[in-house]
């Protein structure tokens, strides 16, 4: 049987009360809440247990740095109690190894949190590649990311819908994707470049997906997401 793809409200802002808001109005109508580097520059570590709760917290700060400094971080980072975490794939593989020894070593056996790699942003398209003197397509260079990733130490990995299949087709079932760029039929694509709808992502068989401005933009957020579960539920 196939899992059911789980959906993850990015709840991108500064504010403390409007990420409490959303958190509340979401409440039942999403598996996970996303917070990230913008709530956690502006209102610090304890804000993100407030507002994360007993709810399922996918912490994105995509840490990249050399193996030391990202290891500390995630040391650091213990005490908020994420489920998920990122850090970047292109790190190389002794940072990947370095995160993967931070969490054994700085997190409860019951409470580790899936390291997640984030392979190539989806933001970035093929031209945008070759800027940065990659000179390979986004599902090649998510493929040779993907792959060194999990072999250095990582659950899963951050990938657009696109490179689901070209993913489970290099590397099995093992890694848990997360599937950012997910816009529904109709909504604006904004700064993203590979994008799919939920529908099309869960038929690719990403295991979450993570949906922002088309729920937090929407005249209502709890509509918007319970339209995806919908979509999620019929793929
Ligand atoms: O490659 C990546 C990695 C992470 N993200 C994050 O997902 C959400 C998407 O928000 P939208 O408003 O639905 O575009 C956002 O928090 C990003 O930081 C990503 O988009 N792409």
């Amino acid at each position: 049987m196939m899992k059911r793809t789980r959906l993850i409200a990015a709840l991108d802002t500064q504010s403390l009360d409007q990420a409490r808001d959303w958190a509340e109005t979401l409440d039942g109508h999403v598996d996970a809440i996303k917070l990230g580097m913008e709530f956690t520059y502006a209102q610090g570590l304890k804000a993100l247990r407030d507002v994360a709760g007993q709810r399922t917290l996918f912490l994105d700060l995509k840490l990249h740095d050399i193996p030391n400094t990202v290891a500390k971080g995630l040391a650091s980072l213990a005490p908020v109690g994420a489920s998920l975490l990122t850090i970047h794939a292109s790190g190389g593989a002794a940072m990947i190894a370095a995160a993967r020894q931070a969490i054994d070593a700085a997190y409860p056996p019951l409470h580790r949190p899936i390291l997640l790699a984030v392979t190539v942003l989806t933001s970035l398209d093929e031209n945008a590649l070759h800027e940065i003197g990659v000179n390979a397509t986004p599902r090649e260079q998510v493929v040779r990311l993907g792959r060194l990733a999990m072999t250095s130490g990582a659950d899963g990995l951050v990938c657009s819908a696109e490179e689901i299949a070209p993913l489970r087709d290099a590397l099995g079932s093992a890694p848990v994707l997360v599937v950012p760029g997910i816009r529904p039929a109709g909504s604006e694509a904004n700064d993203q470049k590979r994008i799919m709808t939920p529908r099309q992502a869960a038929q690719a068989g990403a295991d979450w997906i993570v949906v922002g401005r088309p729920i937090t933009q929407a005249a209502d957020p709890a509509e918007a997401a319970k339209a995806i579960q919908i979509e999620l539920a019929s793929a």
